[in-house]
């Protein structure tokens, strides 16, 4: 057997046994009612607070590393951790604690033609896999999830934040203990070796979906490994379609917010398109310049203003994450209806418009997990949208789509009472 075969054979003996102890858990959790689960959160929060000192000092290691690594000011930022934080992610699994447990929760009721009492009902959905990026908060909020929906999870954290998230995880371990929880219910991958995430997406039977975060790379990899059922939460190619009717303050202050509030989010806007009637196209171009964002514009764009620099094909298919847009006019609905169909991520795309038929049919024919109208993508948020939290933005057109909260973290089954009814 070749070296490579060797390892891929090994991570997938690890993912097995973490898996097996994982499932037998959430056998443990399926038992436990609403305020036990609760009560192990409130433990867990208050685990985490009391290993502050050990957690910020692993931080410390992971942020000396990156600095020495050359990451850059808004990676280090996102990795970064200090005790105001530190409080804000005890407080968040709080936050996770008090939420409704959608477990057991009668989605609706109904009678069978034959007589028979139908429910669906929620359910955990299991053993959920989910791979981030290198934010540290990611992790107390992804197990704060799945475990107040009953779900095991196991994690795959960002490598320049490995050592943040072992000390967040055995804190979390630790705090579920306490509370009686078997610790494997939120289980840390031991190894960071991108082949591990391989033997994740292939393990199916072991892990029942797999929540992949992150962008391209993360993409390539899901698309050749994957045999688990994925929840996408990948990349933002988001766009802002200023219509002809939009006003031009509102679009001014919509494309601003989108594009510079925080450039590195994956609901940030990438794209702009710019109606080719829209008469303050200039207003709005000089604002993101004057704001410091570089543009890149097709031919149309850069008449608007001599300080937008040429577009490349590839242009509208980038996720910046950074001070940069591209700017596409566009001669009325259909052809940006067009454009976000060609290039858009799925994510979150919106229309600035006054016209209420153009709204709707917006938000009737852009198939994305998030479609707005007269707001920024900013708002692309679980917690903006009064979710509590979010495990993030799913992008692909599965049973959950958008933020992702307890919700979108369980299954249902259906109940069926009879009365002793028998098929003809
Ligand atoms: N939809 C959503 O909710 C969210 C989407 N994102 C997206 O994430 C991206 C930014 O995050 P970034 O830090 O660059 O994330 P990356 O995609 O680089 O990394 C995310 C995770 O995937 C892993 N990974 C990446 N490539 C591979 C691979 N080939 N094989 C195995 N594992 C891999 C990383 O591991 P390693 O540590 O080894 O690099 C890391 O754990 C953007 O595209 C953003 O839009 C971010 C947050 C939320
Ligand atoms: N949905 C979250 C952001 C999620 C996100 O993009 O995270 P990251 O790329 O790690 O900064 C928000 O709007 O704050």
């Amino acid at each position: 057997m070749s070296t490579q075969l060797q390892t891929a054979a090994n991570h997938d003996e690890t993912i097995a046994a973490l898996a097996k102890a994982g499932r037998a858990a959430q056998r443990h959790l399926a038992r436990l009612d609403g305020p036990a689960k609760e009560a192990a959160l409130r433990s867990a929060a208050a685990a985490l607070r009391a290993h502050m000192p050990r957690i910020l000092e692993a931080n410390a290691r992971d942020i000396a590393a990156g600095e020495t690594n050359g990451l850059t000011p808004a990676m280090l930022d996102r990795l970064r951790l200090d005790e105001k934080r530190l409080e804000s992610i005890a407080s968040a699994v709080e936050a996770v604690a008090s939420l409704p447990d959608p477990v057991g929760q009668v989605i609706d009721r109904n009678t069978a033609p034959a007589g028979m009492e139908l429910s669906r009902v929620r359910i955990p959905i299991g053993l959920i896999g989910i791979i981030y990026e290198s934010r540290p908060n990611v992790t107390a909020d992804a197990a704060a999830l799945c475990l107040r929906s009953g779900n095991a999870v196991l994690l795959r954290g960002g490598s320049e934040a490995v050592n943040s998230n072992r000390a967040i995880h055995a804190a979390l371990a630790e705090g579920l203990a306490a509370a009686g929880v078997p610790a494997e219910a939120v289980q840390l991958l031991p190894t960071q070796d991108r082949e591990a995430v391989g033997a994740m997406l292939r393990a199916a039977g072991l892990i029942d979906m797999i929540v992949p975060r992150g962008g391209k790379g993360l993409v390539e990899r899901v698309q050749n490994d994957a045999r688990v059922p994925v929840l996408a939460h990948l990349d933002g190619i988001c766009h802002t379609y200023v219509h002809s009717s939009a006003d031009p303050a509102m679009a001014t202050t919509l494309a601003l917010n989108a594009k510079m509030r925080r450039t590195g989010i994956c609901g940030a806007m990438e794209t702009l398109l710019l109606d080719a009637n829209f008469p303050a196209s200039g207003q709005v171009v000089g604002a993101l310049l004057d704001a410091g964002c570089e543009l890149r514009g097709d031919a149309r764009a850069q008449a608007i203003d001599p300080r937008i620099g040429r577009a490349s094909a590839n242009d509208w298919d980038t996720e910046y994450l950074d001070a940069v847009l591209s700017v596409a006019v566009v001669d009325g609905l259909d052809a940006a209806l067009d454009h976000i169909e060609r290039h858009s991520s799925g994510h979150t795309d919106a229309i600035l418009t006054s016209d209420a038929d153009v709204a709707e049919r917006f938000l009737a024919e852009v198939d994305s997990a998030i479609v707005m109208v007269n707001a920024s993508t900013q708002f692309a948020d679980g917690g903006e949208f009064g979710l509590g939290a979010e495990i993030g933005i799913a992008t692909g057109r599965l049973h959950a789509r958008g933020p992702v909260a307890l919700e979108g973290l369980t299954t249902y089954k259906w109940q069926v009472r009879g009365h002793g009814e028998a098929r003809a």
